[in-house]
């Protein structure tokens, strides 16, 4: 084994020069599919694809012969340590090709799927399909679309999916793990990560069983007792998201004090004509209120914000995009005017400042801390933006009161997306890391999808389902190879991060009324760990924001406590039970 430090740096150099080049010409290519989707697209993206895997398995092979143990710079040990594993660059060329095509033919099934009724008009999921889910109190027309999606979507990606699941199997067990789902949690660099997770679960399921109970009472009195059951699951279709991972939607039938301060700014959007570039202006000003970077000229000239008219398809999942060469970022996002996909928008501008905080990093550092990073900063700068006061300072809230019932409506608002998130951001990778680990077998993937929805959610299907279906795969993250637990951890560190930046923006009062708007504090705690991308362990930068290095869920806890409180006594007069005993009661289909 070579020892020389010298040598490795000499290496690392040579890989961070050539890789910048390689992955530019891919990402430009992926681009140009991901925002045009046809056959010569993709033949340039896969064939860019196979260029970045041969950079990739070059630089890797050569970055094994070193032996780091007794290098000085911690830095070249740990990039070195990175490019040693090569993902799906191990495969035989053959079954690299085969990979890259199942998983290019599952993403584009998924985003140019639609739904057609009997009078021939046919329905994409973004906006149609979405707007059906979250609008419509029509049980039958919620049927329609929810059935009709993972008709056109999942069941048409089960085969792909199995032998993708091999293969993605074959390259991690080349690279040294023991499956894919190893390789995937080994990013977050902790021995106890999944006890860590199951900790802050147990910790956070009673908050979730009593929105549950809460909810559940409110769509018994708007459906009736033919389709809720007070103890049992709720049926997936009527919480006003495609996949029930958040409930926003149906504010209006939980909203605690209709008469007291509302909180959805759509309207006000709507009546006040903004438009994409409007919310995205917005939420650079948020940004750089902070002192944080504002968007470069070629974000505004290259991204895609919007869903393009002219017959394209797209991937209209939302993404943002760093070309790796330190000046061309962009997002590809089909926006919509509601406050939800506001929330979206400094979701993926989260992602973007990340690109342009680490921009200066070696290409191996220009990474989140951990994933789970990455989709926190952007949520974090929507907590100030989603409160009331700050709504009302930019014309989106008229009237706003400081009152308890004002309170409750907000937190309650907050809560159908947060707390309401975090059974579904844990079951997805538990759903995953038992297909890759053979726990769960191709025969049960959808028997075991619903089991852990069951557990997890307190949801059942309101159809019969069958492994014909494939549900799983009616969700972006899955045919899209996109790990979710980063999302989980996002949801549980984001308020983490509120609470040490309020403190730092000097706030006064509970932490859920905290705007850090203009606090350059708190821009500068968030920007300093930005800057580390992955250079450092994610402990250490969790130590730097925090003051300590691990994941807690206290500051959610502290966030939604009035809450909490309310649910409790609420739940209690209406003597409804917490969880679903009831869980083989099925709804009625008058069908
Ligand atoms: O998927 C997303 C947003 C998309 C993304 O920004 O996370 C995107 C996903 C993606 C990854 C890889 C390829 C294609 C899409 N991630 C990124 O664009 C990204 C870019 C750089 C680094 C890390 C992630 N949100 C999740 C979780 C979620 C639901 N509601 C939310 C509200 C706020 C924030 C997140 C969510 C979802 O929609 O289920
Ligand atoms: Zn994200």
């Amino acid at each position: 084994k070579n020892t020389d430090e010298l040598d490795a740096k000499k290496l690392l150099e040579e890989y961070n020069s050539t890789a910048e080049v390689v992955w530019n010409t891919y990402t430009e290519a992926s681009w140009k599919y991901n925002t045009d989707i046809n056959e010569a697209n993709k033949k340039e993206m896969l064939e860019r694809n196979l260029e970045m895997a041969a950079h990739t398995l070059k630089y890797g092979e050569k970055a094994r012969q070193y032996d780091t143990a007794d290098f000085q710079d911690a830095s070249v040990k740990r990039i070195i340590k990175k490019l040693s594993d090569i993902e799906r660059a191990a495969l035989p060329s053959a079954q690299l090709e085969e990979y890259n095509t199942l998983l290019s033919n599952m993403e584009t099934k998924y985003s140019v799927a639609e739904v057609c009724r009997e009078n021939g008009t046919c329905h994409p999921l973004d906006p149609d399909l979405q707007k059906i889910i979250a609008e419509s109190r029509d049980y039958d027309e919620l049927l329609f679309a929810w059935k009709g999606w993972r008709d056109a979507s999942g069941k048409k990606i089960r085969q792909d999916y199995m032998r993708y699941v091999e293969l993605a199997n074959k390259a991690a067990t080349l690279n040294g793990h023991s499956d894919n789902g190893a390789f995937w949690r080994s990013l977050y660099e902790t021995p106890t990560f999944e006890e860590d997770l199951e900790m802050l679960w147990t910790e956070l399921e009673p908050l979730y069983k009593n929105l549950h109970a809460y909810v559940r009472r409110a769509l018994y009195n708007k459906y009736g007792s033919n389709y809720i059951n007070l103890k049992g699951p709720i049926p997936a279709h009527l919480l006003g998201n495609m996949w029930a991972q958040t409930w926003s939607g149906i504010m209006d039938l939980v909203m605690p004090y209709p008469h007291a301060t509302q909180v959805d700014a759509t309207p006000a959007m709507v009546a006040k004509g903004w438009n994409a570039t409007r919310m995205f202006q917005e939420s650079d000003s948020f940004f750089t209120s902070l002192g944080l970077l504002p968007m470069p000229k070629e974000f505004w000239d290259k991204s895609m914000l919007e869903k393009p008219s002219d017959g394209r398809q797209v991937v209209c999942h939302a993404s943002a995009w760093d070309f790796y060469n330190r000046k061309d970022f962009r997002i590809k996002q089909c926006t919509v005017v509601t406050m939800d996909d506001l929330i979206t928008v400094h979701h993926e501008m989260g992602h973007v400042q990340y690109f342009l905080q680490y921009k200066d990093q070696p290409v191996s550092f220009r990474d989140g801390a951990n994933p789970g990073f990455h989709e926190a900063i952007g949520d974090v700068l929507a907590l100030s933006v989603s409160t009331p006061k700050h709504l009302q300072s930019i014309g989106l809230l008229d009237k706003v009161e400081n009152n308890q019932e004002s309170d409750i409506n907000f937190l309650m608002s907050m809560a159908l997306d947060k707390i309401a998130f975090l059974p579904f951001g844990y079951l997805m990778d538990q759903w995953r890391w038992k297909v890759f680990d053979g726990r769960i077998p191709s025969t049960e993937y959808n028997k075991e999808w619903w089991n852990l929805r069951m557990k997890y959610q307190g949801l059942c299907p309101p159809v019969t389902r069958t492994e014909e279906d494939f549900d799983p795969g009616a969700k972006f993250h899955i045919p899209a190879n996109v790990p979710y637990v980063r999302y989980f951890v996002s949801f549980v560190i984001q308020f983490q991060f509120q609470k040490a930046l309020c403190d730092a923006a000097k706030h006064v009062g509970p932490l859920h009324t905290c705007d850090i708007y203009k606090s350059k504090e708190a821009g500068k705690l968030l920007g300093d760990v930005m800057k580390l991308g992955f250079s450092k362990p994610w402990p250490e930068a969790m130590t730097m924001i925090t003051g300590q290095p691990k994941m807690s869920a206290q500051p959610l806890m502290e966030y939604f406590k009035p809450l909490i409180q309310w649910l409790e006594e609420q739940n209690n007069k209406n003597n409804d039970i917490r969880g679903w005993p009831e869980y083989d009661w099925k709804p009625s289909t008058n069908f």
